[in-house]
């Protein structure tokens, strides 16, 4: 198991010198040692013409060192099969909420045997570990954020067949705007079978974030059985340690301990016992993360949790807004306005709360969720000869889903939203309430070419988004398309500058 059984050295840290050069980037300091690799903060070195130097924007990256010499021949096996699982992985995968390599490079250094045929990663280069937050507790609303973003993550990586393996706080980092990426791949595992439904990994991991499934795998010749559903136990365990100021919900002194506490609970000898920091809603959320068996858990996939949570955030949000607008009247006393505060109606608030929910379906698989054709894989818009290009900005709603474009129910399930701002990360409370359906026309009034970038489901992505009319009587009279969800092209003219857009906030980015 990483970490635990046998894993190289202990203080690498000082294996690369300050200044050592990495191909075309420099170490300028060491970040910290895991299991098997060292990593270090880099820059850039090299001319820099044609490519990418500063992910992010903030001039720095992370090498991350795989030692494959020096090591008994076992762990070298298991070192190098670390190495090739996040190269291969990072190759082909992209997204806001993993960390992205950029590029890997092989050691050749005569002079230091360990570092001989090292694998160096070249990564995105994080602020910090979840690891280093949980410590110093978090509040339920920054908790719920850092969760959502985690969820978003792993919802993403099991949509595209991918298992992570080794989900913990240590591998959950946290950038400089303190967004959350997911790292750390290497005992990420494809998914395969014909319905994709496992896949096979070394039989390594982190004592105390397995699955008690996993203490009885057996081990076949690929390695052993792994599961989404063994993810959705390690977001449980981080789910508590979240809000417990890091500590796990099986108790004990040592790992070992605390893998007995879980079969405990595993075999129905001992009941599931989550501390009391534990909000309820969290609470509930990581108790079905827990839930003893794979079957069991199978149930709640990390889609179905994120579109829980989401679910809540609407709804409380709606709740505020209900309740505002409802609750708050004027009238009248001894000749100056005063405002009284009326109780909600208990039936509409629920009604409310049932179809945000809903709707939160929509909004959580839409943010990187997007299918065939709709996306800007083709180019830019208004740059294409796609279908209906028109002059008066019209254009139709395109739902990636087959089958919300084959059902003319308005199910609000199959509802999509549109984003308040389209320069703001599009979470729900972005968005306005006013839901669209796949083949709605709406009227759009301008584009704007560089908006935040939307990814769909085939990973195509388009920065640009279409300023759409709202129907009268909406609380706003305008919101924002992404292009990726439509496949016309209308000819509408570019978007003004921000400041002269009807009732959006400042640019958050300046
Ligand atoms: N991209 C990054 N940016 C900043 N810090 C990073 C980055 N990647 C890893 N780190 C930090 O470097 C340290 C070691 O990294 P990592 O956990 O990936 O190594 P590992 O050997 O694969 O770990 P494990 O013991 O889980 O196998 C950790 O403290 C981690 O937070």
């Amino acid at each position: 198991m990483r970490g635990t059984a046998g894993t190289p050295g202990d203080d690498r840290t000082e294996l690369l010198p300050r200044g050592h050069r990495v191909g075309d980037w420099e170490v300028t300091e060491p970040i910290g040692a895991g299991g098997w690799a060292t990593v270090y903060a880099g820059r850039f070195a090299g001319d820099g013409a044609g490519r990418e130097t500063e992910p992010g924007g903030h001039g720095g990256v992370a090498l991350k060192v795989l030692p494959t010499a020096g090591l008994a021949p076992r762990q070298a096996r298991k070192a190098a099969e670390t190495a090739r699982r996040e190269v291969e992985f990072g190759r082909r995968s992209s997204h806001p909420r993993l960390i992205r390599l950029l590029e890997s490079v092989v050691l050749s250094e005569p002079g230091i045997p360990l570092l001989d045929g090292a694998v160096v990663l070249v990564m995105e280069r994080a602020e910090r570990s979840l690891r280093e937050l949980v410590g110093t507790g978090v509040t339920e609303a920054e908790g719920a954020r850092l969760l959502t973003e985690i969820c978003e993550g792993l919802a993403h990586l099991h949509r595209s067949g991918w298992v992570h393996g080794d989900l913990k706080p240590d591998n959950i980092l946290l950038m400089a705007d303190g967004s959350v990426k997911l790292s750390d791949f290497g005992l990420v595992t494809e998914l395969t079978g014909t319905r994709g439904t496992h896949g096979y990994a070394p039989p390594m991991g982190t004592f105390d974030y397995l699955p008690p499934e996993r203490w009885k795998a057996p081990l076949g010749e690929q390695g052993v059985e792994v599961r989404p559903s063994a993810d959705i136990w390690a977001l449980g365990i981080v789910i508590h340690e979240v809000f417990a100021s890091g500590a796990p919900p099986f108790r004990g002194a040592t790992p070992m301990a605390r893998a007995a506490a879980t079969q405990e609970y595993a075999e129905g000898r001992a009941p599931l016992r989550l501390d009391s920091a534990v909000p309820p809603f969290w609470r509930a959320l990581a108790a079905d993360c827990l839930a003893p068996t794979h079957a069991a858990r199978a149930a709640h996939t990390a889609e179905s949790l994120l579109a829980r949570i989401i679910g809540r955030q609407a709804a409380e949000a709606e709740f505020t807004e209900t309740e505002r607008a409802e609750a708050v009247t004027t009238v009248e006393a001894a000749g100056h306005p005063v405002t009284r505060r009326r109780r909600p109606r208990r039936g509409r608030i629920r009604a409310a709360l049932a179809a945000v929910a809903v709707c939160a379906v929509g909004a959580a698989i839409w943010p990187y969720a997007v299918g065939d054709g709709a996306s800007g894989k083709s180019g830019t818009p208004g740059s294409t000869g796609a279908a209906a290009a028109e002059t008066t900005g019209r254009l139709r709603v395109f739902n990636a889903e087959q089958s919300c474009r084959d059902r003319t129910d308005r199910d609000p399930q199959c509802s999509l939203g549109l984003a308040i701002d389209p320069r703001r990360a599009y979470t729900i409370d972005n968005v306005v309430p006013t839901r669209v359906w796949h083949g709605d026309e709406l009227t759009a009034d301008c584009l704007l070419p560089q908006g935040i970038p939307i990814i769909d489901e085939t990973d195509a992505q388009s920065a640009a988004w279409y300023r759409v009319r709202l129907p009268r009587g909406s609380a706003r009279s305008a919101a924002w398309l992404p292009a990726v969800r439509t496949k016309d092209r209308p000819r509408v003219p570019e978007c003004p500058p921000p400041d002269r857009w009807p009732g959006t906030d400042p640019d958050p980015r300046a």
